[in-house]
């Protein structure tokens, strides 16, 4: 499905990504870790075409995305959704045009900004809104909604994409823990009922281990572990982390295991309703 093949993004001498290689068979979620500086955003940031390559390929399907030039490139940007750490909504605009943004790449500009979009598009937004728990949210600015609600309608603007591959780089670094949980929640249930491959860059331990498939360490832009959740131990991670027999979990761990084990999902959600 997805084959990276010596990729390199080089900024100055600098590689900020080296030589990665890495295939994905089939639909997963899979999990990129490492300490801030690793080129886990730049790798996504290329899957994406928001940054070029300086040497490899990316075949996604058999086509090398790296290759696909204008009307091509777009249409890959919008099967290729990408979710960032600061959801970047437009603040001012109400929740529901927020979301319709993501149809901009299949329907005229020109209709789309003075706000009128078909029936159909304005149907979906909404059947997406109501799956994410956020329908009754519809009519609010952005601005009003809490960071976990916030990042719940990026995930639905991205889905309005109907994308096959969803980029989320820290969807969760600027949220508490409960949001977090509700966040990683929802993209976990994207990946199992919509069979779409999921890549996210975490910076915590715990959430790796909990939500992921398989985790992706790097370290120096280099991939320095790829395995399961359960090959990921205290060691695999002080690697990945470049630290020494000091390394602390701790400090790479929300308290998102907490919750869960405490079985506090349903206490969460009553809480964010
Ligand atoms: N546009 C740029 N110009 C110059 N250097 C860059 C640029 N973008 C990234 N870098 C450098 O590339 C390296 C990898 O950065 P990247 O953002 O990919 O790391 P990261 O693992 O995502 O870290 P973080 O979690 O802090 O974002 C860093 O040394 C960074 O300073």
């Amino acid at each position: 499905m997805l084959d990276v093949r010596n990729v390199s993004r080089l900024f100055g001498t600098k590689a900020a990504v080296d030589r990665i290689s890495f295939s994905v068979e089939r639909t997963g979620f899979v999990g990129v870790i490492g300490r801030s500086g690793a080129g886990k955003s730049t790798f996504l940031r290329m899957m994406n075409r928001l940054t070029d390559a300086s040497a490899g390929e990316i075949r996604f399907e058999g086509r090398d995305i790296l290759a696909l030039r204008g009307a091509e490139m777009r249409a890959w940007q919008s099967q290729c959704a990408m979710i960032f750490q600061q959801f970047n909504l437009v603040p001012r605009m109400d929740v529901v045009s927020n979301v319709l943004h993501g149809r901009l790449a299949h329907r005229a500009t020109l209709p789309s900004i003075f706000g009128f979009w078909p029936d159909d598009d304005v149907l979906k937004a909404l059947a997406i809104l109501d799956r994410l728990g956020i329908a009754e949210q519809a009519a609010k600015r952005a601005e009003a909604l809490s960071g976990g609600q916030q990042q719940r309608v990026a995930i639905a603007r991205a889905l309005m994409q109907d994308p096959k591959v969803i980029l989320a780089d820290e969807p969760i670094a600027s949220l508490d823990p409960m949001n977090a949980q509700v966040v990683m929640d929802t993209l976990r249930r994207i990946h199992d009922e919509d069979n779409r491959l999921v890549i996210a860059n975490l910076h915590t331990l715990d959430t790796a281990r909990r939500y992921c498939d398989r985790v992706i360490g790097m370290r120096d832009g280099r991939i320095v572990f790829d395995g399961t959740p359960d090959q990921l131990t205290t060691g695999v991670a002080r690697d990945i982390y470049g630290a020494d027999a000091s390394f602390s979990e701790t400090a790479t761990s929300t308290s998102i295991e907490a919750l869960g084990t405490r079985g506090d999902d349903a206490y969460a959600r009553e809480l964010l309703a």
